[in-house]
């Protein structure tokens, strides 16, 4: 059972979101966020209070998303045909009976509140440098000066490319040494089932864009992805900060695991409302890459989360995203029909790199991104 913690409604979104180039390269040094010191204090620090017009508040209402039920092989179209649906308006829908091992979850959770649960020093063996995307962020202290997260979260590369290469059990082994094997291992069977319930979901999105159904299973064959923890500690102010600012995911299809606690929010019609946690599901949403490989037809949706006074909250975020070189275009399926480009040709190591380097993802990211492309005149080929 979902374990509802009060929050809430908002605010306009939009005006709230434009472009920050808040790299924190400003004077001050970082302040320090460290979980089991701050989450019993009553004022936090100035660097966690968000705008006004940003601030979560109570009571919002639930969305409504399609439950894909992926084990009925007799209801491909039927199943294909809901996620079109919900990715045309939010893209944002959840997969039951996915068969991703429960052991495996739920190992994998219980890794992430072992890493959580270590002394600052040791997490900061995995320290992420500046302009990475990869390691042990609390907060993004170093990083923003601004609108900080409450939140560590521990990222890892994962990549398809090679099946066998072990990406992933080699950075648990070669960031934080040997006694965290079985923690390489765990993430590394996590990432290769998400990457493979990935493949399957872009099947069901290929059908429905009318392109072949091995289209863009062969486009993230290779994919070189993002796995993400992450860890918000409870909070004695909810309503002046937020676990995860408003953003769309830049990669191109996120698949989200969230414990018993109530926290993801998505901006729709105008409103933000909760999805609500449901272990046995996962929920899925649509990134910024694949909302340009389907010309704008499929929707990047603007999400956050928020933190509560009572309880963690843990979810685990894997990003999919193209091989670093790969061309993003739309296929010929969609332009013969669409006719204009909406996008510029891009790949994802230019568009990883505008998220490290020169932006903070937004809801604007991929416009942002867009131009920056053009006016740069960047070829990606
Ligand atoms: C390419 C990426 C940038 C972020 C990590 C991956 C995928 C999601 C992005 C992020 C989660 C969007 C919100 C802002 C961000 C800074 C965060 O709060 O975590 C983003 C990630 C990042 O740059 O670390
Ligand atoms: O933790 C969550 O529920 C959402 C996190 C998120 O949106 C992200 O990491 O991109
Ligand atoms: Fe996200």
């Amino acid at each position: 059972m979902a374990i509802l913690c009060t929050t809430t409604t908002t605010s306009p979104a939009e005006k709230e979101h434009e472009p920050k180039q808040d790299l924190g390269n400003d004077q001050t040094p970082p302040i320090i966020f460290n979980p089991s010191l701050l989450n019993l204090q009553n004022q936090i620090p100035n660097q966690f209070i968000w705008p006004d017009e940003e601030k979560p508040s109570i009571d919002i209402p639930e969305l409504n998303v399609p439950f894909i039920d992926l084990s009925r092989q007799d209801s491909t179209l039927e199943a294909s045909r809901l996620i079109a649906e919900a990715c045309t308006k939010h893209g944002f829908f959840l997969v039951l009976n996915h068969g991703v091992s429960e052991s495996l979850i739920s190992e994998a959770q219980r890794l992430m509140e072992r890493f959580f649960d270590m002394p600052l020093a040791g997490k900061q063996r995995a320290q992420r440098k500046p302009g990475e995307s990869c390691g042990y962020a609390s907060s993004f202290t170093g990083r923003f000066s601004t609108k900080l997260p409450w939140k560590e979260t521990l990222s890892f590369r994962f990549s398809n490319e090679n099946s066998g290469s072990r990406t992933v059990q080699n950075y648990f082994s070669d960031t934080l040494g040997q006694e965290f094997e079985h923690f390489g291992k765990v993430y590394q069977d996590y990432c290769e089932a998400m990457s493979s319930l990935s493949l399957k979901i872009m099947e069901l999105l290929g059908l429905n864009l009318g392109v072949n159904r091995d289209y863009f299973r062969g486009f993230f064959e290779e994919n070189d992805s993002i796995m993400r923890l992450n860890h918000y500690p409870p909070c004695q102010t909810p309503d002046l900060t937020l676990g995860t600012g408003p953003h769309c995911d830049p990669s191109s299809l996120t698949i989200l695991h969230q414990d018993q606690v109530n926290g993801l929010q998505v901006f729709v019609d105008n409103q933000w409302r909760s999805i609500l946690p449901n272990p046995k599901a996962f929920v899925v949403n649509i990134g910024d890459t694949f909302m340009a490989l389907s010309n704008g037809i499929f929707k990047s949706c603007l999400h956050r989360a928020v933190v509560n006074r009572e309880c963690a909250r843990k979810s685990m975020a894997f990003f999919l995203c193209p091989k670093k070189d790969k061309v993003v275009r739309p296929p010929s399926e969609i332009l013969e029909k669409m006719k204009t480009r909406k996008y510029p040709d891009f790949t994802w190591s230019m568009f990883l790199e505008f998220t490290q380097n020169h932006y903070r993802a937004d809801v604007n990211t991929l416009d942002s991104f867009s131009n920056w492309v053009i006016s740069n005149k960047k070829n990606p080929i």
